[in-house]
């Protein structure tokens, strides 16, 4: 329930020790489920800080009094992060990486057909979210826009053929039943996406049976709520477990990017290059531009590779100039 016996089972807890999952963070207040589908209110010990605890995490706590404190967080199978949306205050200050959820499986990433596209957009969403232990998706919202989902699943699919895209309308049933097939039982999954791409249309789609209601669909597709707190949700058709995050407008992060991610057939190429440090553009023997000219490999893929190249060093130049102010 709410993957805790799983969890205590992989970390070799105690049956008697109490573990929570945090499914919703309002200030200083923290609603945690228990293994039996109880919902408990609960505050943090006065020497972990409220930022430390998120949505997703496993937490050890304690009856005290007559209310539930939090103890300690249980290490955490991963965590999705992303660069705080706020702007540094200074050059000088650290750059933070904000924390959206912990202990995720699954990870769907919501772009509207009628937002605009790019494939920069697309990379730059993967290479922050990707991580070896997670689940990632693609879902193109807004599926009703027929033509525009349409190009921008060609647009990704032609660069990127094994990547998971599936196009989706909360207006349109039979659209809803192929992605609620996604959705694995026991897992948890976090869906992110920018404002107003339909997190929460959907979730309510998910939630309960569908019910076509168009009434709620505002014609310029503004909404009318927006979410502004990370919350878990338990589906009870999907047995599944799906967090809703507040809409962002724009994607980074202050990690290092690890751009095997998407390019790792390159990386395996390159093995093969004459040169140690081969560039892959004008070399002899080089192993890349041999698979592009026998057709192993599609132009499109290798020119999104340079151009990520190109904009990795211009931000490394950014950087250093920063650095030098
Ligand atoms: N045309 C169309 N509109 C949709 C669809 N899904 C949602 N909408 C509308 O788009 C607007 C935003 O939907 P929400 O579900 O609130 O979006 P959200 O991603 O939760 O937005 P935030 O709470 O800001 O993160 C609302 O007016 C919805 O009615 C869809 O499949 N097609
Ligand atoms: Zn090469």
């Amino acid at each position: 329930m709410y993957g805790i016996n799983n969890y205590k089972n992989e970390l070799n807890i105690a049956e008697e020790v109490n573990i929570g999952r945090v499914i919703e963070k309002t200030n200083y207040i923290y609603t945690i489920a228990d293994s039996n589908y109880e919902f408990k209110k609960a505050e943090t010990v006065s020497n972990l800080k409220s930022n430390e605890v998120f949505v997703g995490d496993f937490v050890e706590y304690t009856l005290f009094d007559d209310y539930n404190l939090i103890t300690s967080v249980k290490p955490r199978l991963n965590s999705v992060t992303k660069k705080a949306s706020y702007a540094a205050k200074s050059f000088h200050e650290a750059e933070n990486e904000q924390l959206l959820a912990a202990n995720v499986d699954q990870l769907f990433v919501l772009i509207a057909a009628d937002q605009r596209f790019t494939l920069s957009k697309f990379e730059r969403y993967v290479f922050t979210f990707q991580q070896d232990n997670i689940d990632m998706h693609v879902l193109i919202s807004k599926g009703d826009f027929e033509d525009l989902a349409e190009d921008i699943k060609q647009k990704i699919l032609s660069v990127y053929p094994n990547f998971k895209v599936t196009v989706f309308s909360n207006l349109r049933e039979e659209s809803l039943i192929d992605i609620k097939k996604l959705f694995l039982k026991d897992k948890t999954s976090l869906l992110i996406g920018a404002s107003g791409a339909g997190k929460s249309t959907l979730i309510n789609n998910l939630l309960n049976d569908y019910k076509m209601n168009t009434n709620e669909v505002r014609i310029d597709g503004k909404g009318k709520h927006t979410t502004t707190t990370t919350k878990m949700f338990y589906s009870d058709n999907l047995k599944s477990y799906i967090i809703d995050s507040p809409g962002f407008k724009t994607i980074s992060t202050t990690r290092d990017i690890d751009k095997s991610v998407l390019f790792e057939d390159i990386q395996k190429l390159s093995l093969d290059c004459k040169f140690n440090d081969c560039t892959h553009t004008h070399e002899p023997k080089c192993a890349v531009l041999n698979a592009i000219e026998n057709g192993e490999m599609s132009e499109a893929y290798y020119k999104r590779y340079k151009e990520n190249l190109r904009v990795a060093k211009g931000q490394l130049r950014h950087e250093q100039r920063k650095k030098v102010k």
